[in-house]
């Protein structure tokens, strides 16, 4: 794993979480981006090396929506950088991790993700991210 790429935090309302967190951090988001496959609106705020990624369910079915109805808004994942995320998603598996996705899906900011169920890890859930080449 290279380094933690960013750390997911779901929140119930953007609009209220995104000029919050530009107070906290005291630095702007500098992207919202929908990912319809995951049900989610994200905002990203750049903290050093690594990101925080804040979650709003766009639809009931959600992760999110699930997330924050169970267990409130909090941190939700997180995600190590990859260089490689077939290799590693297939070093993992062979460990015994379960995947989540088998094939790497698209996530936002330009990145193939895979998820490990938060079961197999100690009860936090794993993003892989790798940087969409070419
Ligand atoms: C855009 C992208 C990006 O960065 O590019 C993103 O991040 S998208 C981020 C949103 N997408 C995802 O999260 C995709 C991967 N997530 C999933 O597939 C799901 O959320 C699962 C993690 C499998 C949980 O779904 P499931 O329907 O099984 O929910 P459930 O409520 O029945 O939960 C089953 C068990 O997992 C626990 N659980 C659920 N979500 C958790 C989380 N985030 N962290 C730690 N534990 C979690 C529940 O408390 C429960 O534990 P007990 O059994 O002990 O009660
Ligand atoms: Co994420």
């Amino acid at each position: 794993m290279l380094k933690i790429e960013h750390l997911g935090i779901a929140v119930k309302k953007l609009q209220d979480s995104v000029p919050l967190f530009e107070q906290l951090l005291n630095t702007p988001c500098y992207k919202t981006e929908g990912v319809e496959s995951e049900g989610v609106m994200t905002a990203f705020f750049q903290t050093g090396d690594s990101k925080i990624e804040l979650l709003e369910a766009t639809k009931p079915e959600s992760p999110i929506a699930k997330f924050v109805e169970k267990k409130g808004e909090g941190i939700h994942h997180i995600a190590f950088e990859v260089e490689n995320i077939e290799a590693e998603m297939k070093r993992l598996a062979a460990l015994g991790f379960e995947l989540l996705n088998e094939v790497p899906k698209n996530g936002a900011d330009n990145k193939l993700v895979c998820f490990l169920h938060p079961k197999t890890t100690n009860g936090v859930l794993i993003e892989l991210c790798q940087e969409k080449r070419g």
